[in-house]
């Protein structure tokens, strides 16, 4: 069986941070992060507030993020094999994608593809001041936070409640170990489901 899980949500929600942990933790299990698919800095268009438009989904390669998703959907022994993951064949057979990142339910081609969709939020304050004690490729400059991260978060997730996108919203308030333990048991429920 193939199962694909999102580990979406707001930029300093903790998803990577719970993609590793998870990671660690399921049998063969592939992990593909949307944050490799940004296009280079000089196709990053500049818009009229005179920031660097990150924060959009033409940001990034959809199209080459797709094909690395199909890629492992041919063959998911192949691929976590070609990727340093160890398989082990069991009865069950089960193989687990996870897609990490930040507009992972935005863009059409993938929205239908996932087995289970969550998606990571912390308060405004909380995010602003975890977004503060990071270092990107690119540093944010000045007034990047509340001039174009947190406008296009709310815009994006405002189209995904509107298009009807069923998510699994994740309290990014409650510690890693909580977190951790909250969805690796609500995965491993949803697979016995349905096998
Ligand atoms: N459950 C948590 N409680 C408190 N802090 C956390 C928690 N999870 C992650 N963090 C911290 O918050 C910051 C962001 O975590 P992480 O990098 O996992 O988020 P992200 O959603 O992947 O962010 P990005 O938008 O940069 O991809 C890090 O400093 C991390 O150590
Ligand atoms: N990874 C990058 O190249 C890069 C460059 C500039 C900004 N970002 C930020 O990453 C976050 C998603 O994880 C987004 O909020 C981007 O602003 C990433
Ligand atoms: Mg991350």
């Amino acid at each position: 069986m193939k199962y694909i899980v999102g580990i979406g949500g707001m930029t300093n929600g903790g998803k990577t941070t719970l993609t590793n942990s998870l990671l660690k933790s399921l049998p063969n299990c592939c992990v593909i992060h949307q944050d490799d698919f940004f296009k280079p800095q000089d196709q990053i268009a500049v818009g009229e507030d005179g920031f660097k438009q990150w924060d959009v989904l033409e940001s990034l390669d959809m199209e080459a993020m797709l094909s690395t998703v199909q890629a492992w959907m041919s063959s998911p022994q192949k691929f976590a094999r070609a990727h340093g993951v160890s398989v082990q064949l069991d009865a069950s057979d089960t193989h687990i994608l996870i897609l990490e990142g930040f507009l992972l339910y935005s863009y059409k081609p993938l929205v239908d593809l996932y087995s289970r969709r969550y998606f990571l939020t912390v308060p405004y304050e909380e995010c602003k001041w975890r977004r503060s004690t990071r270092r990107y490729m690119v540093p944010d400059p000045p007034g990047l936070f509340d001039g174009h991260v947190w406008p296009m978060y709310q815009k994006y997730k405002r189209e995904m409640e509107a298009n009807g996108v069923e998510v699994v919203y994740l309290d990014g308030m409650k510690s890693r170990e909580e977190l951790f333990h909250q969805v690796l048991e609500d995965i491993q429920n949803s697979l016995l489901n349905r096998s």
